[in-house]
């Protein structure tokens, strides 16, 4: 083991991709960004605050070849029990590919579903709203601004949909969902789970489209991860009332109830819910953590491709956990306050950050500054709860002691 991440506060080490199924030793290249990424895991975070690889990897996954496209393996197996005649749903939301590279790394490509400028429609539900590709991207740089790292790197890219994807496409399986419109673009739909219609396929122009590709994770034979539900996860039917939209004292449940016993990860929940309420993803209904590092461990942040959606509404419900519960975690609550000064403003410094990306314009101007609207919601709800409890039981160093004084008090006043 050359690489090896020595101590149990890493996920995974160099040995563990002898036995990897999908790479043999002799194609094995440590330096690989992707295989960097998976070493640098850590109970803390996806990876370090100072971490370069993350760049470099963001590059690699917008140039470097695609040998090979797969269907995701929930889709497959899905697959096995699709029948196209039968509709469930109107809905083609669930349209993704894992995409795998040259040097053998893997991502999850999302392809572009909605323009930029186009705001969901109020009438949409958000368990039938689009995924948008430019969402994943932008949580991504979102994310790792708050200083979370919890959300797999996103890169956007540019992808030639008949020799990148069809031409590498491992299955017939996948082969039959490529078509050609009547304006002769190359188009490619969902086969399932909620519909097999042609009118909800992604097209590209003829050839060329965007879509968001997300580094994948170790595997599940690697790094073991589990779902857990969100405990304020929304009802996913017409009229459907959960229960913390109806019991005021909800989280007193919670803070009762395994794993939220453990103040860090209950401190998460509050970091989950401002990440979702800046980028307005009501779509939370599980989150995922790696078993090896217990409740201690961070949460990861993903699927983020339902946020974005509408910039002019700011769903303040997506905040209940932190106006029920009045907690934030101290290193949060300095964070949030630093980026709301105009010299760090949070859209300035996201603009810079999606500058980066491959893409031209990740986020249009009216998403970039609804974040810094948000995020004054975030610190009133906070310094009302401040008000109502005092700082020392709103703002909480990570163990869950109190916090020193921040100075949340004198703002609130
Ligand atoms: N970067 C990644 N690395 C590994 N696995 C991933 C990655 N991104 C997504 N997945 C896996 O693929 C599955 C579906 O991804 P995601 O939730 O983003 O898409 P979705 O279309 O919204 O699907 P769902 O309906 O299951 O929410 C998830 O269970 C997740 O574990
Ligand atoms: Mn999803």
């Amino acid at each position: 083991c050359f690489v090896c991440c020595r101590n149990q506060e890493h996920l995974t080490h160099h040995a563990a991709w002898n036995s990897s199924a999908h790479v043999t030793e002799a194609a094995l290249n440590v330096s690989a960004p992707w295989m960097q990424f998976h070493l640098e895991i850590s109970r803390d975070a996806l990876y370090p605050r100072a971490s370069r690889n993350v760049e470099q990897l963001i590059e690699w996954m917008g140039n470097i070849n695609i040998i090979r496209a797969d269907l995701p393996f929930d889709t497959k197996k899905l697959n096995e029990e699709c029948d196209c005649d039968q509709i469930v749903k109107p809905s083609g939301t669930h349209l993704k590919l894992v995409v795998q590279f040259q040097d053998l790394g893997r991502a999850m490509f999302k392809p572009m579903r909605q323009s930029r400028d186009e705001e969901t429609s109020e009438d949409v539900f958000y368990f039938v709203d689009f995924q948008r590709h430019n969402a994943e991207i932008a949580a991504f740089h979102l994310d790792r601004i708050l200083d979370f790292r919890r959300v797999p790197p996103v890169a956007g890219r540019l992808v030639n949909m008949t020799k990148e994807l069809l031409e590498m496409a491992s299955d017939e399986n996948l082969q039959d969902v490529f078509f050609l419109s009547p304006a002769n673009n190359v188009c490619l739909f969902a086969r399932c789970p909620y519909t097999c219609k042609t009118e909800y396929a992604v097209c590209g122009n003829p050839h060329m489209l965007e879509g968001s590709l997300s580094a994948f994770l170790p595997s599940h034979s690697q790094a073991f991860r589990y779902s857990v539900q969100n405990p304020w996860k929304r009802s996913y039917t017409f009229t459907g009332k959960e229960d913390w939209e109806v019991n005021p004292s909800y989280c007193d449940q919670v803070k009762q109830t395994e794993p939220y016993t453990n103040r860090k990860r209950l401190l998460n929940m509050m970091d989950l819910a401002i990440f979702d309420f800046l980028i307005g993803n009501m779509d939370r209904h599980h989150y995922d953590v790696f078993s090896k590092f217990g409740d201690d461990g961070f949460m990861l942040h993903m699927d983020n491709a339902r946020g974005f959606g509408r910039h002019s509404l700011d769903e303040i419900t997506i905040l209940a956990p932190v106006y029920q519960c009045c907690l934030v975690k101290e290193d949060t609550w300095l964070r949030l306050r630093l980026l709301s000064r105009p010299e760090y403003r949070l859209s300035d410094v996201m603009r810079e950050s999606l500058s980066r990306d491959l893409l031209e314009t990740v986020l249009t101007e009216p998403h970039l500054l609804a974040l810094d609207r948000r995020l004054q919601k975030v610190l009133q709800v906070v310094e009302e709860c401040v008000q109502k409890h005092g700082e020392g039981s709103v703002i909480m160093k990570e163990g869950g002691q109190q916090a020193a004084a921040t100075g949340a008090q004198q703002r609130a006043v």
